[in-house]
């Protein structure tokens, strides 16, 4: 892959040679590092995890562009892969919709998802969702293909509307938010894989599963997905979770015992930690330049 390809391009380029490609939620740019580590070809910045591990808030609508833009920047500044990013409703009107997309655009986004929920969002796995007109999502979406600075980034548009309206409400939307111009598809809360099934074999562009975990959606493999037709397979916040399990235990084993000895075990070493930073760079860096003063 050329060196000049835009995030976008990566993006579209991903999803053309892993199918499903898989896109894992990494909350901050070191576990960007981890994941690309990992040998994944897609990131994915959710806005749970914005919300929750950046601001400590629940997924309601509460964070804003910039916080969102922030966490992007300090991802695609360590990283080439691609990153999708969850921009939820757009953050306001068609105005400011073209600006999410500008902003996220200058951050290095290589795709964003939008969603048709009302402003005031809540998780897709969460009951009580209400969602906006299909015309209204239509015009979300003209706004953002519209305010979009580089033709190569993916808009995905994302429908909720499983839950309240059913199956086939749910694909009939998709299938106008193509028609509209998406690029792919986020089938949110599907229940079962013939539900996925449905989606892929009636649309005609990539169509993403959530794997989120402890919400509607099974734990279908790749192997499940591939079979379905599905094009992506995301899990948004399996490493936060799992991080913040093991936080957790940390600080009550200290708390505890007045040590850390009995955890110690369950902790990236220093070297492990600057093996992925590329410290030693860095220090032969400060070397070169100044001598081993
Ligand atoms: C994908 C999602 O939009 C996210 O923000 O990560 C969430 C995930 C979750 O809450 O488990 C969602 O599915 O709404
Ligand atoms: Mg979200």
């Amino acid at each position: 892959m050329s060196q000049k390809a835009t995030a976008g391009q990566r993006f579209r380029e991903a999803v053309e040679a892993e199918r499903p490609l898989q896109v894992v939620g990494t909350i901050n740019a070191y576990s960007a590092l981890l994941a690309e580590r990992a040998g994944f070809q897609a990131l994915y910045v959710s806005g749970a995890g914005v919300a929750n591990a950046s601001y400590g808030l629940p997924d309601l609508g509460i964070t804003q562009l910039p916080d969102v833009v922030e966490d992007v920047r300090r991802i695609t500044d360590v990283t080439e892969v691609p990153v999708l990013v969850d921009i939820d409703t757009g953050f306001g009107g068609a105005f400011s919709v073209a600006r999410t997309i500008r902003e996220l655009t200058r951050a290095g986004a290589g795709a964003v998802h939008i969603e048709d929920q009302v402003q005031t969002k809540r998780c897709g796995h969460r009951p009580g969702k209400e969602l906006v007109s299909t015309a209204e999502m239509v015009d979300r979406l003209k706004a953002a293909i519209d305010g979009r600075t580089d033709e190569s980034l993916v808009i995905m548009a994302r429908t909720d509307a499983r839950a309240s309206e059913g199956l086939e409400a749910a694909i009939e939307r998709a299938e106008a938010y193509v028609e509209a111009g998406a690029d792919m598809v986020f089938a949110e809360a599907m229940h079962t894989i013939e539900d996925v099934q449905a989606f892929t074999e009636r649309l005609n562009v990539p169509v993403l599963a959530n794997i989120t975990e402890f919400g509607k959606t099974p734990y279908f493999t790749v192997a499940e997905l591939r079979d379905a037709g599905a094009g992506l397979v995301l899990y948004p916040l399996s490493a936060f979770r799992a991080m913040s399990r093991a936080a957790e235990s940390v600080y009550s084993a200290i708390r505890r015992d007045g040590t850390q000895q009995n955890v110690i075990d369950q902790m990236q070493t220093r070297d492990e930690l600057y093996e992925v930073l590329g410290y030693h760079d860095y220090e032969r860096k400060l070397d070169e330049l100044f001598g081993n003063r």
